[in-house]
């Protein structure tokens, strides 16, 4: 599979380091490849690391304004014009996302995939890794869209929220 992972462009503790690492790592020893954002930086850069290290591909997906945060060693480097681009190009190479902790350069990707998916533009899953409850309150906010029919697709069949990397990995079917 390909894994499209969105998640923080900052430098963050270690609660959120690790998990991130753990599931990046899943991601190479099982044979998958990584899609994401291309950049050197952050949560990102720790991903990038934890997928090749053990033995994953990369493909970056970056944008001409970030280019010069772009990693070095990939096995592949897509550089789109937007990032509206960049989004659809992350969505078009990737068999599945997975939402990790970030801040509003995650949640409109994952606002994005996820609007896609409910007008059934797609079909992939999207599994939110939602390490020491930081998306606590965004899966709240879904339960009340789900319960008071703001979603016209049961919440279910758009997105499943994973408490660690197994459980996340384990959704995804491995
Ligand atoms: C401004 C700095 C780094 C920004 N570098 C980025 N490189 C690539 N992609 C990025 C960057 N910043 C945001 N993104 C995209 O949004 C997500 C992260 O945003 P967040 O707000 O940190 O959650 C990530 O998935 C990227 O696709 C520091 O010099």
């Amino acid at each position: 599979m390909n894994i499209c992972v969105f998640c923080s462009a900052a430098d963050l503790d270690e609660v959120y380091t690790a998990a991130a690492r753990e599931f990046a790592e899943l991601i190479g020893k099982r044979g998958h490849a990584l899609v994401w954002g291309g950049s050197d930086v952050g949560l990102m850069k720790v991903v990038a690391d934890g997928v090749q290290g053990a033995g994953g591909r990369l493909i970056g997906v970056s944008v001409e304004f970030l280019q010069h945060k772009a990693r070095a060693e990939t096995d592949d480097m897509i550089i789109a014009r937007d990032l509206a681009e960049r989004k659809a190009l992350m969505l078009q190479h990737a068999d599945a996302v997975v939402v990790m902790v970030g801040g509003t350069g995650t949640l409109d990707e994952a606002t994005d995939i996820l609007e896609l998916k409910k007008h059934g533009m797609h079909r992939k899953p999207v599994v939110v890794l939602n390490t020491a409850g930081f998306y606590d309150g965004l899966q709240q906010q879904m339960l009340r869209m789900d319960a008071e029919r703001f979603l016209p697709v049961p919440l279910t069949d758009l997105v499943t929220f994973a408490a660690d990397a197994q459980e996340a990995i384990t959704a995804l079917g491995g």
